[in-house]
């Protein structure tokens, strides 16, 4: 079967097209496989973050539907990074360049973009829907929404706000030494850890430090995963947030987001009805084309796997390199 690995700013995935499958996978072989692949010890060319099951759609008005299955096998109901290599995946296949596509919650518009670098190219995604309700956080506090307030059961003096995009984040906004500190570790293992009052079903934890007026840096530690490059529905939520927080920017703005794995760009948006929605600008990097046997990777078998590089991890490191020039 065959398999593209892709990454945004670094956050990285298997996209597997069910096309591609030479027998149908059930729920429990797709998250058994996800496991297989993205494990960074034993998984296929040093893991992944995540899988990015693609289907068709639930009729023409998208051009397919993504899945998102994180490293550990749990199904998360958007990817904001990953969102955008399925985009440019399903532009190949259908020669579209601004369409839907289905996710869990929404179909989501998808644009491609002006490339971010000479072998970078971009997509511009849409984040949606927003919700602030605890409800839809699945987030278990004795308040109807949590923005920019203490969490006394965390032990921390920090301030967070909770917001579902759809998938859920908690955001705090901190100085450089906690940004780069362990209290991000500490905070988000104990609410992913399967056992807390607060989040039973886990979330994605993020610090914020603005850096200047429409640029900031986001660091998160994902549900599912741990620690990543970059998470784009994290630097989404983090962005509205910021737009919510910050008197210096407005709704419409072009935000700068600075991660560990490089840089995308984006913007808040209101609607009439007074609910937000954002765009996700960003690279949308396709590193190798894979190709192996199912039922070698089901049983974690990638001796046989065949793994030929396109050529533009080069080209993103070197547009990373030129963003600390
Ligand atoms: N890295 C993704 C988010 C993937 C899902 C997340 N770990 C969750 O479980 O909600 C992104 O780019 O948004």
């Amino acid at each position: 079967m065959k398999m593209l690995k892709v990454h945004g700013s670094n956050n990285d995935f298997f996209i597997l097209p069910a096309a591609n499958l030479t027998k149908p996978l059930s729920e429990a072989e797709l998250k058994l496989l996800a496991q297989k692949l993205c494990d960074r010890k034993s998984g296929l060319h040093g893991g992944a973050d995540g899988v990015l099951y693609v289907t068709p759609g639930h009729d023409a008005s998208v051009a397919g539907k993504m899945r998102v299955i994180n490293a550990d096998g749990s199904e998360a109901s958007m990817c904001g990074n990953g969102l955008r290599t399925v985009a440019r995946y399903l532009s190949t296949q259908t020669g579209l360049t601004d369409f839907k596509v289905e996710t869990m919650h929404a179909d989501l518009e998808v644009k491609a973009a002006p490339a971010f670098a000479k072998g970078v190219p971009a997509f511009d995604v849409e984040i949606s829907p927003v919700s602030f309700k605890a409800k839809d956080l699945l987030m278990h506090i004795d308040k109807e929404q949590l923005i920019n307030e203490t969490v006394p059961q965390l032990g921390s003096n920090l301030k967070f706000t909770a917001v579902a995009v759809p998938n859920p984040h908690l955001i705090s906004f901190v100085d450089h030494e906690t940004l780069m500190g362990e209290e991000l570790g500490r905070i988000a293992t104990y609410l992913n850890d399967g056992q807390n009052p607060l989040f039973p079903d886990g979330v994605n934890v993020s610090f914020v430090e603005v850096l200047a007026t429409n640029k900031i840096f986001v660091r998160t530690y994902e549900r599912g995963v741990g620690y990543t490059n970059a998470c784009g529905t994290a630097m989404s939520a983090s962005s509205l947030v910021y737009s919510l927080l910050y008197p210096e920017t407005s709704v419409e703005d072009l935000i700068t987001v600075i991660n560990p794995g490089g840089m995308v760009k984006t913007k808040v948006h209101q609607r009439q009805d007074g609910s937000y929605w954002m765009s996700l600008i960003g690279n949308a990097s396709f590193v190798a084309e894979v190709e192996l046997e199912q039922a070698d990777a089901m049983q974690g078998d990638f001796t046989k796997a065949t793994w030929n590089e396109t050529g533009e991890q080069a080209a993103y490191e070197e547009f990373v390199a030129n963003l600390k020039k």
